[in-house]
């Protein structure tokens, strides 16, 4: 059984038409799937209903079964503890995921302090642990730093430590490194890829190159349903859905480095709003 099973998942907002429709992947202990689509395409949305962050008002129906534990109908208290232990998520923005007024090191020892239970060492050892792991030469000062005295990429690898240092089986990245540019983008793409090999992650993106950088498969998505999943590698090679084949012409992702914006598929194909 895979660590992360999704079936038959279905998010409803109201009387609009699903904006996710009977999904279903699964992502094995030591896997990495990518989501891929155009915005709107259900990406985000998938996220949210497996951290059980969806507003009250969407309905959702399916199956989300984390190490053989179902999260749908989950009470949210059940969630919140999910959510500090097991799953871990990693977002666009760092600076409005990491609080202005506390320094880093704070931070990162919050997260550190919930698992450390019994282990040998100070808290503040294991934050420069961590804060060394994720490529931060400087941990000493970087601990005694507020995030925005740090730079962009800083930022994003002190909550990439944040993500990991409560070791969760499952780490969600939602576009992670959009607000980048590109060499840096280039660089946690690289630490992402190395971090997350021995965990199971989702990540989503709009963007095949960004995606290929970390994970071996990959699913597309397209107004709320996955239409393609496979290997990367197979799927660029043999696109079967028209939508991919799209995405694929357009990027040329043999010339695309990692990070460059693809251009829109609308004008490959005209019924597919962008
Ligand atoms: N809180 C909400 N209330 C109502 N509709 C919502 C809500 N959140 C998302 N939706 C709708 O669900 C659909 C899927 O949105 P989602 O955010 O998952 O797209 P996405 O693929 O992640 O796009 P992007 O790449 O732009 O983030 C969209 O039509 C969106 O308008």
């Amino acid at each position: 059984m895979s660590y992360l099973e999704v079936s038959d998942l279905t998010v409803r907002f109201g009387s609009r038409p699903p904006a996710v429709n009977k999904i279903s992947f699964s992502v094995g202990e030591t896997d990495r799937l990518g989501i891929i689509g155009q915005s709107g395409s259900g990406k985000s949305v998938t996220a949210l209903a497996i951290l059980g962050l969806l507003p009250e008002h969407a309905s959702v129906t399916g199956s989300i079964r984390l190490d053989g534990r179902e999260l749908v109908g989950l009470p949210e208290r059940a969630m919140q503890d999910l959510r500090g232990d097991e799953i871990s998520m990693i977002f666009q923005e760092p600076m409005t995921a990491l609080d202005p007024t506390m320094k880093v090191g704070r931070q990162v020892g919050e997260v550190v302090a919930l698992h450390h239970g019994e282990r040998r060492g100070s808290i503040r050892d294991e934050v420069l642990l961590w804060l060394g792991r994720v490529g931060l030469s400087d941990p000493e000062r970087i601990a005694d730093s507020y995030p925005h005295e740090l730079s962009g990429g800083q930022r994003q690898r002190a909550l990439i430590a944040m993500a990991l240092a409560n070791r969760p089986g499952l780490v969600l990245c939602d576009e992670p490194t959009t607000a980048l540019d590109v060499l840096v983008q280039r660089q946690i793409l690289a630490l992402l890829a190395e971090q997350l090999a021995d965990r199971a992650a989702l990540f989503v993106s709009h963007d095949l190159a960004v995606v290929r950088q970390v994970c071996p498969r990959v699913a597309v998505m397209l107004r709320g349903e996955i239409v393609e999943e496979g290997l990367i590698d197979d799927i660029i090679a043999r696109p079967q859905h028209p939508y991919t084949q799209g995405l694929i012409a357009s990027a040329r992702l043999d010339r695309v480095a990692p990070g460059e914006r693809l251009p829109s598929v609308a004008d490959f194909y005209p019924g597919v709003e962008s």
